[in-house]
């Protein structure tokens, strides 16, 4: 059984390419371009949904058979047609180029699969079962939507403020560790209920945090 390497990429303004024009084809198009990708269809037949992205210039769209070569230049590859000759031939044109490549529902020619994905805000979280049950992890990922509801994103987003201010104003790293370790764990997080008077004691422990390491400063002199 292979174990997969979990990553996190970054295809803002990369080629990405989708051989196939159906529904999957176009579910995965949306999640590139969701995370900033430029993708390029290839297909000869694809749904109204694709043909009007090509109209309007989101997607490139090239209106026939997948061809040798057609891979060339790309960053990620997925390939939804069901005819395994397709996917015979793309796989092997990945590999031979070296490129990242996934065909849909055959994960013995996939370099990468896609985990089931909850997104609160920053807080991303991911399941898989390595392959063994997609239907499992989509369970456990509506699981996750309930336990990480909004209030993640916004703890999580001014933990991301403080820690910028932190790094920029308090020098003394047990003092930061101090402070984030309070931040993470003073409070279980799914009993707040007043996310504003919340936020005003998060500011709190920062600016007693760094009170202290101004004291300690002046001891120390
Ligand atoms: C998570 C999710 C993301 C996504 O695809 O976007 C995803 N599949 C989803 C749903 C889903 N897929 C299938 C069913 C029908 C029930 C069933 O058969 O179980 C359901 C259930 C449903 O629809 O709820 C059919 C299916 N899928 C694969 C095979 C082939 C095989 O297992 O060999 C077959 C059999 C085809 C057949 O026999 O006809 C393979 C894969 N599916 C994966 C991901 C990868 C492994 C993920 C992991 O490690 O758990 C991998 C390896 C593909 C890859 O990523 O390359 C998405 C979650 C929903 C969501 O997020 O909303
Ligand atoms: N993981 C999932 O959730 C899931 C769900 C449904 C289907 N599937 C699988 O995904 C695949 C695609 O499903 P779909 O519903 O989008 O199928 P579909 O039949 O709607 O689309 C197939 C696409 O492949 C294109 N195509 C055919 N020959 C081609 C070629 N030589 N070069 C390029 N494109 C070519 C067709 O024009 C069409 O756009 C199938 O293998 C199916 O079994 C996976």
């Amino acid at each position: 059984m292979t174990k997969y390497y979990p990553v996190m990429l970054n295809i803002e303004g990369k080629n990405c390419t989708v051989i196939g024009g159906g529904r999957v084809a176009q579910r995965k198009v949306k999640s590139l371009l969701e995370h900033g990708a430029r993708a390029t269809v290839i297909a000869p037949k694809t749904t109204e949904k694709l043909e009007k992205m090509a109209d309007e210039g989101v997607i490139h769209l090239k209106k026939r058979p997948y061809e040798k070569g057609d891979l060339k230049g790309s960053y990620l590859v997925y390939v939804a047609t069901d005819i395994p000759e397709v996917n015979e031939a793309c796989y092997q044109e990945a590999e031979e180029l070296g490129i990242m490549i996934n065909i849909v529902d055959v994960p013995q020619l996939c370099d990468f699969i896609v985990p089931a994905i909850h997104r609160q805000g920053s807080l991303t979280l991911t399941v898989s079962t390595d392959g063994k049950s997609p239907m499992f992890s989509r369970r456990i990922r509506d699981e996750l939507e309930v336990a990480y509801g909004p209030q993640y994103q916004h703890i999580i987003d001014t933990m991301g403020e403080i820690r910028k201010k932190a790094l920029e104003e308090i020098d003394d790293i047990e003092v930061r560790r101090e402070l984030f370790h309070r931040l993470t764990y003073d409070t279980s997080v799914n009993a707040i209920a007043d996310f504003d008077s919340y936020r005003e004691k998060m500011w709190r422990i920062y600016e007693s945090c760094r009170n202290r390491e101004g004291c300690d400063k002046d001891e120390n002199n």
